[in-house]
C-alpha cells in the first residue's frame, strides 16, 4: 500500500515539473532516499532530513554528514560495474550573473559550489521550495554531485578541454558521441554550444579540432554519402553534381562570399588537404554577422596521431530542429529561397529498427570554416523568440550532427567501412508555462516541457533497468516524443552521451533550477550499457519468452546472444508475428492503464492545487473584509467620541448658566427683593453648534415655553410682593386703637379678601411651578429645575407662614 502511494505521488510530482522528479524506492540510493523523503514528508509527516542529497549512486563517496542522512541498511547499489569510465558523464556549468541581475537582487547565495563535484542549493526566501520547506513538506537545502562542476569563471576553452575534446578523439576513432545541454531558459545552453562573439562554444571548437586532426586525411571525392541510421551510399556522377550545387548554394547564400579566416599571419587552407593554422595566434571564424574567436591553445598540434593508418575521412554535417513536436530541416534551402511554410521531416526506422530522420539534408564539408558557415546558415532558420527571461530564446531543440565516414580507398569501390557520429544537441530551455504571456509561447513551452519530461522518463526507465536487471524491466518510452526517438541510439549502447547542465544562479528561477538539477541527477546514475536489441531482436525476445503476465515483458534485457540476432522482419512467419502482436497488445493495455492512473493522479493534483488557490483567495478576501470593517468601526468610533465631547461641553456650559440663574433667583426670593420681578433675560438655550453645524435663529419649543414661564413667574412675583405690602399695611392698621365696629368690619373684609387673593396667588404659583417643571423636562432632563421647584415651594412656605 505504502508503495503504491509513493508511486502515485512520484508520478504526480513528476508531472508537476517539466523534467519530473524521478524516483525508485527499490534502489535505495541517496537520491531516492532523499526524493522519497520529499514525498513522504507530504504523505505521512515523516520528519524530513535537513537536506536532500542527490548524487551519482555508482561512484559517490558519502561524507560522514551524508552518511547520517541515508537510511541505515540501504546500500548504494550499482550494477556491478564500478568503473567510472562507463558512467554517463554529467557536467554542471554555472553562468555568471549579469549586472542587471545583480541590481535586481538576484544574487542571494542560493548556489554554492562546495568542490569540483558537489554543489549545494539553498532555497531563497521567496521561492516555492522555501514555502514548502516551511510547511515541512520539503527540504530547503539540496546537495548534488556531478562528474565535474564548472563555476562562472570557467572559460570556453577550459570547458571544451574538459568536456568535448575527448569526445572528438573518440569519434575520430570510429565511435559515436552525443553531447546535449539541459537547463532552464536563459541559463547559458546556447552560449555553451555555440558561443557568443569572441567566445567560441563547444561546437566551433570541435569542428576546428576535427579538421585539424584530419589534416591531410580528408577523402577527396563526394561520392560517398551517409544515409539511414548509419549507412553509406555510393553516389553516381549526377548525384555528386547535385550535392555540389546544393553545398555551394548554401555556402554562397550564407556568406554572400567566401568567408575569410583571419589570423594575422596565416590563413585557412579550406581545401581538401585540411587546415593549416599556426597555433600561436588567435584564430577567427568570421562571417557576415557573427564571429567566433578561438584561442591559440585550442589548436595545438598534439592531436590526430591515433587515426587508423591508410583510412581517409569524409565529413558530412546536418542541422535540424524539433519545434512543437515537428522536425524541420534547417539546411533545407538557403533562407532566401525558402517557401513560407516549412516542410516537416519524418522519422523512420531502418530494417534493424534504428530510428533516423528521413530526407534530412547532409552536406559534405571540407573545412571547419565550411562547417561553421553551414551551421550559421541553419541558425537563420531556427526558431527563436523573445521570452520574458531571454530576449533571444531557443524555442526548439536543435541538433547539429557531424558524420564521419571512415573510407578505405583500397577496398572495393572505395567503400566506407565505418560511420561515426558526433551530435550536439542544444535543448530548448524549460520554463513555467504560466510565465508565458502569449498563446504561441505557451504552446512552445508546453511542447518543450513535454519532450523534456519524456527524456526524463527515458533516463529514469534506463536507470531502473540497469539497476533491476533480472526483475521487472520497464519499457523505455523513447517513442513518446521526437526528441527521445532521435537520441535513442545514443542511449541504447550504439554510442555514448554526455550531458551538460546549465544553470544560472538567479534567485527568481531557483525552483526551476532545482527541478533541472533533480532531473540531471538521475542521469548521473546511468551507465553506458552494451547495445540493446533492435526491432527484430526485440520481436524475437517477445516470441521466445512465455508471457503469462504481460507486465513482466523484458524489453531491454541484455541477452548475451542478442548481438547476432539481426536481420529482416520478413524472417518471421505470420503466426509468430501475430503472437508478437498479442504480446504487444497486452503491453499497450498495460501502458494505457498506467497512463490512466497517471492521469487520475494529475487530475487530483490539479484539483487540489485549484482548491488551494481558491481557499487562498477566500482567505485573502475575508481578511480584506475584516480590515475594512475594523477601519470603518474606528472611523465611526472617532466621530461618536467627537460628538459626545461637543455635547458634553455644551451641556456643561448650559448647566453652569442655569446654576447661576437659580442661585440668583434663590437669593432674590430669600431677600424678597423686587429685582426678582425683572430677572435677567438669560437665554435658556443658546444656539448650539454640534459637529460644526449651528442651530438656526428660531428658538426651540422648549425655549419658548421656558421664556414664557419666566415672564409669568416675574409677573406673579411682582403681584405677590404687592400683596405682601398690602398685608403689612393691614396688619399695621389692626393693632393700635381699639377698632370701632365699622372699621373692624372693613378690616375683616379686607383681610378676607387679602387671604382670598393670597390663596389665588398660591394656586397660580403652583400652576406656574407645574408649567416650569414640564418646560424643564422638555428642554433637558437633568437641569436644575428641581432646585427651582424647591426654591418656589420654599417661597410658598415662607408666604404661608407670613399669612
Ligand atoms: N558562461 C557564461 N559567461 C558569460 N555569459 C553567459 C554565460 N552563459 C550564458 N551567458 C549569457 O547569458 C545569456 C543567456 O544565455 P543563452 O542564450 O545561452 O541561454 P539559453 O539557456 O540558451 O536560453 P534559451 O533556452 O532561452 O535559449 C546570454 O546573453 C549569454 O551570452
Amino acid at each position: 500500500m505504502a508503495r503504491s502511494i509513493t508511486q502515485q505521488v512520484v508520478m504526480a510530482l513528476s508531472m508537476a515539473s517539466p523534467c519530473g522528479v524521478l524516483s525508485n524506492e527499490e534502489d535505495g540510493m541517496a537520491v531516492f532516499e532523499s526524493t522519497a523523503a520529499d514525498i513522504g514528508g507530504r504523505l505521512n509527516g515523516v520528519t524530513l532530513p535537513e537536506l536532500s542529497i542527490i548524487s551519482p549512486g555508482l561512484e559517490h563517496r558519502p561524507s560522514i554528514r551524508e552518511k547520517t542522512l541515508v537510511k541505515p541498511g540501504v546500500a548504494r547499489k550499482g550494477n556491478g560495474d564500478e568503473g567510472s569510465t562507463d558512467r554517463v558523464r554529467v557536467f554542471l556549468r554555472i553562468r555568471p550573473l549579469t549586472e542587471g541581475e545583480k541590481e535586481r537582487g538576484e544574487e542571494q547565495g542560493c548556489v554554492c559550489v562546495q568542490d569540483e563535484e558537489s554543489l549545494m542549493l539553498k532555497a531563497p526566501k521567496d521561492s516555492q521550495n522555501m514555502k514548502c520547506a516551511e510547511r515541512g513538506v520539503a527540504q530547503s537545502v539540496h546537495k548534488f554531485s556531478y562528474s565535474r562542476i564548472f563555476g562562472p569563471e570557467t572559460t570556453q576553452q577550459d570547458f571544451y578541454e574538459s568536456t568535448m575534446k575527448e569526445m572528438v578523439r573518440d569519434v575520430l576513432r570510429g565511435e559515436s558521441r552525443l553531447l546535449y545541454t539541459y537547463g532552464v531558459t536563459n541559463s547559458g545552453k546556447t552560449y555553451t554550444v555555440q558561443g557568443v562573439g569572441r567566445e567560441a562554444g563547444l561546437l566551433p571548437r570541435a569542428l576546428v579540432s576535427v579538421f585539424r586532426k584530419l589534416q591531410g586525411r580528408l577523402y577527396g571525392a563526394m561520392d560517398l554519402k551517409p544515409v539511414l541510421y548509419q549507412e553509406v551510399r555510393q553516389l553516381n556522377a549526377g548525384e555528386v553534381r547535385a550535392e555540389e550545387i546544393r553545398r555551394d548554394s548554401l555556402l554562397k547564400e550564407e556568406g554572400g562570399m567566401t568567408s575569410r579566416m583571419r589570423d594575422g599571419t596565416s590563413t585557412w587552407d579550406s581545401g581538401i588537404g585540411g587546415l593549416s593554422i599556426t597555433s600561436h595566434i588567435a584564430t577567427q571564424l568570421e562571417d557576415s554577422d557573427n564571429s567566433v574567436f578561438l584561442e591559440p591553445d585550442s589548436l595545438s598540434h598534439s592531436e590526430g596521431e591515433d587515426l587508423e593508418e591508410g583510412v581517409q575521412f569524409s565529413v558530412w554535417v546536418a542541422f535540424y530542429e524539433i519545434y512543437n513536436e515537428f522536425l524541420y530541416d534547417l539546411l533545407e534551402a538557403p533562407p532566401s529561397l525558402q517557401p513560407k511554410k516549412r516542410a516537416t521531416l519524418r522519422l523512420s526506422d531502418d530494417k534493424q529498427g534504428n530510428p533516423y530522420v528521413k530526407d534530412l539534408t547532409w552536406v559534405q564539408v571540407r573545412s571547419a570554416e565550411e562547417a561553421w558557415r553551414v551551421l550559421r546558415a541553419g541558425r537563420r532558420n531556427q526558431s527563436f523568440a523573445s521570452t520574458h527571461l531571454n530576449h533571444n530564446s531557443s524555442r526548439s531543440h536543435s541538433i547539429f550532427s557531424t558524420r564521419i565516414l571512415h573510407v578505405h580507398p583500397e577496398a572495393d569501390q572505395g567503400q566506407a567501412t565505418l560511420v561515426s557520429e558526433l551530435s550536439v544537441c542544444d535543448l530548448a530551455g524549460s520554463e513555467r508555462c504560466k510565465d508565458q504571456r502569449n498563446g504561441e509561447r505557451m504552446k512552445e513551452a508546453n511542447n518543450i516541457n513535454t519532450s523534456l519530461h519524456t527524456l526524463g522518463r527515458c533516463i529514469a526507465a534506463l536507470r531502473h533497468n540497469q539497476n533491476n536487471k533480472p526483475r521487472a524491466p520497464q519499457v523505455v518510452p523513447f517513442r513518446d516524443c521526437k526528441l527521445t526517438r532521435v537520441l535513442q541510439g545514443f542511449f541504447c549502447g550504439r554510442g555514448r552521451s554526455s550531458m551538460v547542465v546549465n544553470i544560472n544562479p538567479c534567485a527568481s528561477t531557483y525552483d526551476e533550477t532545482l527541478q533541472a538539477l533533480k532531473f540531471s541527477a538521475i542521469a548521473t546514475q546511468l551507465v553506458h550499457g552494451p547495445p540493446t536489441k533492435t526491432r527484430v531482436a526485440y520481436i524475437l525476445s517477445l516470441l521466445r519468452e512465455p508471457q503469462p503476465h504481460s507486465n513482466d515483458i523484458t524489453l531491454m534485457e541484455d541477452d548475451e546472444d542478442s548481438d547476432g540476432e539481426e536481420g529482416d522482419i520478413t524472417m518471421f512467419d505470420s503466426d509468430a508475428l501475430l503472437r508478437a502482436i498479442e504480446v504487444l497488445k497486452r503491453e499497450v493495455q498495460r501502458q494505457r492503464e498506467e497512463k490512466e492512473v497517471l492521469e487520475a493522479n494529475i487530475r487530483e493534483q490539479v484539483f487540489s492545487e485549484m482548491m488551494e488557490v481558491i481557499s487562498g483567495m477566500e482567505k485573502d478576501f475575508s481578511q480584506t473584509l475584516e480590515t475594512e470593517r475594523a477601519l470603518l468601526e474606528e472611523r465611526f468610533e472617532d466621530k461618536i467620541n467627537n460628538l459626545q465631547k461637543s455635547l458634553k461641553r455644551y451641556y456643561n456650559q448650559e448647566m453652569e448658566e442655569r446654576d447661576e440663574q437659580i442661585v440668583a433667583l434663590n437669593a432674590a426670593l430669600e431677600k424678597g427683593e423686587v429685582a426678582l420681578a425683572e430677572p435677567a433675560p438669560l437665554p435658556l438655550f443658546p444656539p448650539m453648534a454640534l459637529g460644526g453645524v449651528s442651530e438656526g435663529p428660531a428658538p426651540r419649543r422648549s425655549q419658548r415655553l421656558a421664556s414664557t414661564t419666566t415672564g409669568e413667574l416675574s409677573r406673579v412675583r411682582a403681584e405677590l410682593l404687592e400683596k405682601k405690602q398690602e398685608l403689612r399695611c393691614f396688619q399695621g392698621q389692626r393693632t393700635p386703637p381699639e377698632p370701632s365696629d365699622a372699621l373692624t368690619n372693613t378690616a375683616n373684609r379686607k383681610l378676607v379678601e387679602g387671604q382670598k387673593n393670597l390663596r389665588q396667588l398660591r394656586l397660580d404659583l403652583q400652576k406656574l411651578g407645574l408649567n416650569l417643571q414640564s418646560g424643564e423636562r422638555a428642554c433637558c432632563r437633568n437641569t436644575d429645575g428641581e432646585r427651582l421647584r424647591h426654591a418656589l415651594a420654599a417661597a410658598d412656605g415662607t408666604l404661608a407662614k407670613q399669612v
